[in-house]
């Protein structure tokens, strides 16, 4: 007589610089997927949102030796053909949330998406597959505390990321909805 067994837990090691990622990662992904993680400060390069997260998830994978997940998050401006896209980050340091919303003085449409891209390999040499989750909002004066990135500047229905609760967020945000399409491709690997 064979003992049932129950399927192992996944566990996936995230690797990322950015706390706040992390902590959203987590409330997400957890129970059902451990979360560990390294903060390695990947070189990014210039490209496709899904070139930038494919190219740091094959550089994590060659760091660390074994199977990773990055993330790679891109605030695109409608009304400026999605750019800054990849370089938020840069735009975000030298402007400040009053000069992206000044970007934008110039045109009536303030729509802007927020997209987000993991990138999971196996491990060096394994091809990374990527899920990507978008929500459409847009940029509005800063609301709200200023702990995490242009949250206080992006809009979704009336309330600007800064403004909701973390567990609002993540129902509704680009991270959660590309986390829940990792989610189904892991069950969907835990059955197969
Ligand atoms: O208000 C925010 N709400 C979010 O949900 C969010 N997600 C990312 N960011 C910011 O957008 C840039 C992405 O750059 P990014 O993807 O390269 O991140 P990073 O360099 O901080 O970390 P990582 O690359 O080590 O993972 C960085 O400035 C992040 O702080 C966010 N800001
Ligand atoms: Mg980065």
């Amino acid at each position: 007589m064979t003992t049932p067994t129950t399927p192992a837990r996944h566990q996936v090691n995230f690797i990322t610089g950015n706390t706040n990622k992390l902590s959203e990662v987590q409330a997400i992904l957890e129970p059902a997927i451990s979360v560990s993680s390294q903060a390695l400060d990947l070189l990014e390069i210039q490209g496709t949102l899904e070139e930038v997260t494919l190219d740091k998830c094959r550089r994590a994978a060659d760091l660390v030796g074994g199977p990773v997940l990055v993330e790679d998050t891109c605030l695109c401006f409608d009304a400026l053909n999605g750019l800054p896209g990849p370089y938020i980050k840069w735009f975000l340091q030298s402007l400040g949330h009053q000069g992206l919303n000044n970007l934008l003085a110039a045109y009536e449409d303030k729509g802007a998406k927020a997209v987000c891209t993991f990138g999971y390999s196996a491990g060096p040499g394994h091809e990374p597959i990527l899920f990507q989750g978008i929500t459409q909002g847009k940029i509005v004066p800063a609301r709200g505390p200023t702990n995490f990135g242009w949250d206080p500047i992006f809009e979704y229905e009336g309330k600007t990321y800064a403004e909701m609760e973390k567990s609002e967020k993540n129902k509704v945000s680009h991270r959660g909805k590309a986390l829940a399409k990792l989610q189904a491709w892991f069950s969907n690997e835990m059955t197969a």
